[in-house]
């Protein structure tokens, strides 16, 4: 049930180029400014529509091109699945599913379920709570299948609402008073379907990855949902402050899902390479869990695995990768730095070794 074949064209510095992954570990093996990053950059776009590292798609398209072009073929059950993702100079994206062109970039994603870890994910650390709904959100939308139009249905709301606080039309109040009654419903039903979420999350991540390292010890997950008590008196409440700001500060938009050891933020008291780990096991706990309940393997993107991690940290990753159920795409410059990982995971490995955007098959 993994992605059997990518291919891409003008797709940062490569030109053209096509392989077949392992469905277990697939390691991306080159020198700085190889096109390593662009790689593991292409089979996130195939899934999200966007890179992970910049907000201008343009950086993606290959100098001078008109467009990048990444297809992938997405094993499930007896059944390979072609995909197709392209993006233009004019930032037209075309998507393509079994043949037929898509308009929604989420069937793509229910198809590809993708996660990344880069050296600057500590960003769902150190980030506003915006990185860590949107990691919660993932997790959400690809286990509760109704989830996703509640949330798109929540935003529309949100978005008139937020037109209304800031126009302040004369009648404003009663129409925002309108718009309450949707806003507090889809909210009410997002909250239950994150919490829902939150409850398997820490029952997965306590069950089976937490004692893999003592790290962990003493870790919890807080969640806020965004506002507290009865909504509709929270936006009562709220409503003349909100008039001011011209936008709806309480709500599920508003929701964080943090993490404690033994009470203290985790930012706060944990190590670099402490929260390396933490970050390592959150997403494996996050992939493992979707696989589990959609019987769809997920992908795991590892980009420069072995950077600022100690020997003894290395190998705690590798155990926790050896629990990890994805088909995992990790890049480095030398395959020496990741023998520690290789040695501890029995899995079906490639390797893959990238010079000047091509890529040559060992
Ligand atoms: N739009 C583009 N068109 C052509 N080349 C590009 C484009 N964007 C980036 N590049 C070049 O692509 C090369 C590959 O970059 P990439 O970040 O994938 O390398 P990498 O192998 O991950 O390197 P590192 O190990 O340093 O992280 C770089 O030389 C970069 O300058």
């Amino acid at each position: 049930m993994s992605l059997t074949h990518i291919s891409l064209n003008d797709f940062r510095n490569i030109k053209a180029l096509s392989f077949s992954p392992s469905k277990d570990l697939n390691l991306i093996l080159g020198q700085n400014g190889s096109g390593k990053t662009s790689l593991l950059e292409a089979i996130y776009f195939l899934s999200n529509g966007r890179s992970f590292r910049t907000n201008k798609y343009k950086m993606m398209i290959r100098s001078d091109q008109d467009k990048c072009v990444v297809h992938g073929k997405k094993q499930l059950h007896n059944l390979s699945i072609p995909i197709g993702i392209s993006k233009n100079q004019s930032g037209e994206t075309q998507l393509r599913i079994q043949g037929q062109a898509s308009r929604k970039i989420a069937e793509l994603a229910q198809i590809l379920p993708v996660q990344v870890i880069t050296p600057e994910s500590y960003e769902l650390f150190f980030g506003g709570p915006k990185e860590r709904r949107k990691f919660l959100d993932l997790g959400v939308f690809h286990v509760e299948h109704l989830f996703y139009e509640v949330w798109k249905n929540f935003n529309k709301v949100l978005k008139q609402r937020n037109a209304l606080l800031r126009t302040k039309p004369t009648n404003c109040v009663e129409q925002i008073k309108f718009w309450d009654k949707q806003f507090i419903d889809l909210s009410e039903q997002i909250n239950i379907y994150r919490k829902a979420y939150i409850s398997r999350f820490e029952g997965y991540f306590f069950d089976k990855i937490g004692g893999i390292s003592s790290v962990f010890d003493g870790l919890e997950t807080r969640y806020d949902a965004g506002w507290k008590g009865e909504l509709s008196e929270v936006l009562q409440s709220q409503l003349e402050r909100d008039l001011k700001l011209g936008y709806t500060s309480r709500g599920p938009h508003k929701a964080d899902f943090n993490f404690k050891i033994h009470g203290h933020s985790v930012e706060g008291i944990m190590s670099r390479g402490q929260l390396k780990l933490l970050l390592y096991a959150l997403k494996i706990t996050q992939n493992n869990l979707i696989e589990q309940e959609t019987d769809k393997q997920s992908i795991l993107l590892i980009d420069d695995l072995p950077s600022e991690l100690s020997s003894e940290t290395l190998e705690c990753v590798a155990r926790l990768l050896a629990n990890c159920n994805s088909q995992l795409f990790i890049s480095a410059i030398s395959s020496e730095s990741l023998t520690p990982v290789v040695e501890l995971l029995e899995k079906d490995i490639e390797m893959f070794h990238v010079e000047h955007g091509r890529l040559i098959t060992n």
